[in-house]
């Protein structure tokens, strides 16, 4: 299977680019994946009573409170939200790239491990190793172990999956932006996660490519069903490609945003874009992030700014 986009995948948001952890997430270091060639089961992941709170000058800073979150194996939920509500810090939790200050973060019904091999995380940035080939970079995701043959299989299997078969040879710096961010996908997929943890994958993409790039994201998701969550900051976005929609914020003048929405997207994939019943989940949406829609109605932005919490 072929199509024409991609995702970023890499470490914690708080150490950008750092090999260690960067390593990490592509699954370099990765215990429990499956083994290459076999696709990891879709897990379900369980986000229990999660409350997290970072220290600050001024005392701890209640950032995410009381969230629970019950995701089936293979269901894709977005997760929208003001910049700066917490959503990377949900999905880091998720991961295993951060821990709660309170609840539990399950997968598969099991405590999420630091750097938890079960999932994968794809990021806005591609962090693509420069001097490494598109191919070698997608084989860094490989769980250690990977017998040579099997993984040159299996990264010439997600090549192709992410349209990037004839480019195998090329340099990152040869390549385009949405074609290092296909290759960064297919890094992220080469460990098989049964959990795919998507931190504003498209937000760097120009229009047209992040589209193709939703669309090659369900392509891969028929052909690799993983779990997906995935943050963003684009409602249409989300409308398109999530069978659930959560909306973080806060509520009242308790510190910590919580999911103030949930909303379950009707319809197969791929949706209409222009359907009357999407574009009511739209408003309501926006009407929950607190953006006036009447620019978005005549037409004026179909790619709504989310605003930011003044922190
Ligand atoms: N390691 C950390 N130490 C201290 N504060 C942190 C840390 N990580 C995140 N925060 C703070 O937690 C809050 C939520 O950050 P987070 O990145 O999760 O928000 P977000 O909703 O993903 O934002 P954006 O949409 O802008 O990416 C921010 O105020 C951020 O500064």
């Amino acid at each position: 299977m072929t199509a024409a986009s991609a995702t970023a995948r890499a470490s914690s948001s708080s150490t950008p680019g750092t090999p260690a952890a960067g390593a990490q997430a592509s699954g370099t270091v990765s215990s429990g994946a499956a083994p290459a060639g076999a696709t990891a089961a879709a897990a379900p992941v369980s986000l229990r009573g999660i409350g997290r709170a970072f220290a600050s000058q001024s005392g701890a800073r209640q950032v995410l409170r009381d969230i629970d979150l019950e995701i089936a194996a293979g269901e894709i939920v977005a997760i929208l939200g003001p910049s700066g509500c917490g959503k990377s810090t949900l999905l880091r939790i998720a991961g295993g790239l951060d821990q709660p200050t309170q609840g539990t973060a399950l997968i598969d019904g099991e405590a999420v491990r630091p750097f938890d091999p079960r999932s994968a995380v794809g990021f806005q940035e591609p962090r693509l190793l420069p001097w490494r080939t598109i191919e070698n970079n997608v084989a860094l995701g490989l769980p250690r172990g990977t017998a040579k043959a099997a993984g040159r299989e299996q990264v010439a299997r997600l090549l192709d999956l992410v349209g990037l078969a004839d480019f195998a040879g090329h340099r990152p710096r040869e390549v385009s932006g949405g074609m290092a961010q296909r290759t960064s996908l297919a890094r992220a997929l080469a460990r098989n996660p049964a959990v795919l943890l998507l931190d504003e994958p498209f937000g760097a993409l120009d229009a047209l490519t992040r589209l193709k790039m939703q669309d090659l994201l369900l392509d891969v998701h028929a052909a690799e069903p993983a779990t997906v969550l995935l943050v963003t900051h684009d409602v249409d976005e989300a409308l398109q490609l999530a069978d659930r929609v959560i909306l973080l914020g806060h509520e009242g003048d308790t510190p910590g945003a919580v999911v103030t929405q949930t909303i379950v997207v009707p319809g197969h994939r791929p949706r209409d874009r222009g359907s009357a019943e999407l574009a009511e989940l739209r408003g309501r949406l926006l009407d929950g992030l607190g953006i006036d829609r009447h620019g978005s109605a005549r037409g004026i932005e179909t790619t709504t700014t989310i605003p930011h919490y003044p922190y």
